[in-house]
């Protein structure tokens, strides 16, 4: 079966929600835990494998490349600062698909030259998350950036809602991840469990 990634990415800060939104469906999750003790980060990890295996889930792993290869997750999200210490032969090497973020052309075309399994652009719309030293991009650069990287999958990542959902898969985005709309939430659970309803009429993009 040709590998594929769904159209909906959650990001979660630990494995506290994780069993029950896997429970509801979801199936691409990565885990961006930070200023935590690395013990306390390899134990989440390993657990967060435990579910996502039990569950068919994709893991993503943020930052960690070294502990995700050491674990055997399937992948890792790096950002272009990880790129700066990554040793992306290592990471190829235990079989670990790569995610790079890109914010401009010149991180596109260092994202590129690395043939990575997707490539993500942020932030779309303005993002409370973390500080970005960017202008949110907008719909019309998730056309410009999907042209440019098309067969490879495009993330549309930061700021996103349900209601913003159709325009940016519309604008050419095969994948949209999300933290604030979850997290946040007063039910994060149900929050994801609409997320993957609206998100359920979209077509799986291949890898
Ligand atoms: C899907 C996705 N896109 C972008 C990011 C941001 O990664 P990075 O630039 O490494 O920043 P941090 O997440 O580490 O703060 C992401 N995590 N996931
Ligand atoms: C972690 C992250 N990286 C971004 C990038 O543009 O690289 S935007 C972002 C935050 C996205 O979260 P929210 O859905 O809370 O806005
Ligand atoms: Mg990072």
């Amino acid at each position: 079966m040709t590998p594929e990634l769904p159209p909906f990415y959650l990001i979660l800060d630990g494995t506290t929600h994780l069993e029950a939104c896997l429970e509801v469906g979801l199936r691409l999750v990565q885990l961006r835990i930070k200023d935590r003790p690395l013990s306390v980060i390899r134990e989440e990890i390993a657990r967060a494998k435990h579910l996502c295996d039990a569950y068919g889930a994709i893991l993503v792993i943020n930052d960690y490349w070294q502990m995700a290869c050491e674990i055997g997750c399937g992948w890792v999200h790096l950002g272009q600062e990880d790129l700066d210490h990554a040793d992306l032969t290592q990471i190829r090497r235990a079989g670990v698909r790569i995610g790079l973020s890109t914010h401009n052309e010149a991180e596109l075309t260092r994202a590129l030259a690395l043939t990575p399994d997707y490539i993500a652009l942020g932030p779309i719309y303005e993002t409370k998350l973390k500080k970005m030293t960017c202008a949110p991009q907008g719909l019309d650069k998730i056309r410009v950036w999907k042209d440019r990287i098309s067969p490879l999958p495009l993330i549309a990542i930061g700021g996103l809602t349900p209601a913003r959902l159709p325009g940016v898969l519309n604008a050419g985005a095969d994948v949209a991840c999300v933290v604030t709309d979850v997290i946040t939430a007063p039910d994060p659970v149900a929050r994801c469990r609409l997320w993957l309803e609206r998100a359920s009429e979209a077509q799986y993009v291949a890898l």
